[in-house]
């Protein structure tokens, strides 16, 4: 199999390291925008920038070359850009008229600027909108970077509606660590992946302000409510977020110190401003720009999600850490559920 990573950055790059390292037979690309980087990779085995020190396996191959020539001959292709460069990248293969499988890595949803209107897209949405005929999908899952790329055991879910995607992405990474689950459910995949970030957000700030253990498991599974409510407004079934995509990358992104979303939590806590935040991590944390979006979305489906909500307040710098968790304390009782 001809695979081609489209997008350097950590997760990317631990990607192709997996498969490279595991699967006799395949080939694996690892495509980055920047010629300078790929020159940079190749010179040291490793992609210093995104991913330090873990090296390359053998057979690992770089390219920077355009992107309608690089996807020539795969069989496979994977986006691993962060949510805000899915679209020009779906446009991009559309025009190369690409036929073969293509599945993103982002979670989120696109992102409504502050004081924007216009809806955001789940990624499924954003490629039915530039790309109608791709077969694509979404591989997720609770998966950091670094333990990929160490070997680490690793479950992911090969979420599309068309069975020739489910099946490519288990034949290129269903191997050695890796071990992946197909699911039909792309809504339910992609409103987990998008939602825990923000929710990890939450979980940094309560652990960032000592709220203690009660509080984050607290937080974790209204979190997941909220996350349910919201998936199966928007047409998911309720059982994939007890599932990897859901409750499992859930539970690793909010309580694991390798997120960056998290991070950025602990961050806010501690006095630093967003701006401040995001500058120090040199990665991406999705859940400061799909936070606006899953919210704006929730209430166009009339969904209730004050946590998320809650975020997005503390995010425009519209209330304090300390203010947030007093109005989530003081809702008025309810029966518990979704
Ligand atoms: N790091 C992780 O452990 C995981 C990340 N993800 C998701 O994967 C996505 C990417 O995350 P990371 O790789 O960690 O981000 P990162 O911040 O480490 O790297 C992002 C990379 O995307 C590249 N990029 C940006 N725009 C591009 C474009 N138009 N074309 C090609 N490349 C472009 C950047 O140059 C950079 O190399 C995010 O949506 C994230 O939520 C999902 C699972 C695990
Ligand atoms: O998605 C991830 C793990 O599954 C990575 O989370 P962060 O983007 O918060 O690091």
């Amino acid at each position: 199999m001809n695979l081609i990573v489209i997008g350097a950055g950590a997760w990317g790059t631990a990607l192709a390291i997996g498969a490279a390292r595991h699967t006799a037979g395949h080939h694996v690309t690892l495509w980055a925008r920047n010629a300078q980087q790929v020159a940079d990779m190749q010179a040291a085995g490793s992609n210093a920038r995104y991913l330090p020190g873990m090296a390359f396996p053998q057979g690992l191959q770089c390219s920077a070359a355009p992107l309608a020539q690089a996807v020539q001959g795969m069989d496979l292709i994977i986006i691993a850009t962060p949510m805000s460069a899915l679209r020009s990248t779906l446009q991009a293969l559309a025009e190369a008229q690409v036929s073969v499988p293509v599945a993103w890595l982002c979670k989120g949803f696109e992102a409504v600027p502050a004081g924007g209107s216009g809806v955001g897209l789940m990624p499924h949405e954003v490629c039915a909108q530039v790309a109608p005929s791709l077969l694509a999908g979404a591989l997720s899952g609770p998966s950091f970077a670094q333990e990929v790329a160490k070997g680490r055991p690793t479950l992911l879910v090969a979420a599309s509606q068309h069975p020739t995607v489910r099946q490519a992405l288990l034949e290129a990474f269903h191997t050695g660590p890796l071990r992946l689950y197909a699911n039909e459910d792309i809504v339910g995949v992609e409103v987990g992946g998008a939602v825990k970030n923000v929710m990890a957000i939450a979980a940094g700030l309560c652990d960032g302000l000592d709220l203690g253990l009660n509080a984050r498991a607290a937080l974790l599974t209204r979190g997941l409510a909220e996350m349910t409510r919201l998936g199966v407004a928007l047409g998911a079934k309720p059982e994939t977020f007890m599932g990897l995509s859901g409750l499992g990358d859930l539970m690793l992104t909010a309580t694991g110190d390798l997120s960056r979303n998290r991070k950025v939590g602990l961050l806010l806590a501690q006095g630093m401003t967003l701006a401040q935040a995001v500058d120090s991590l040199g990665h991406v944390a999705e859940g400061v720009y799909s936070a606006r979006t899953v919210v704006q979305r929730a209430q166009a489906v009339g969904v209730e999600m004050p946590i998320a909500a809650t975020v997005v307040e503390l995010l425009d710098g519209r209330i304090t850490p300390q203010a947030a968790v007093q109005r989530l304390m003081a809702r008025d009782p309810k029966q518990e559920g979704l």
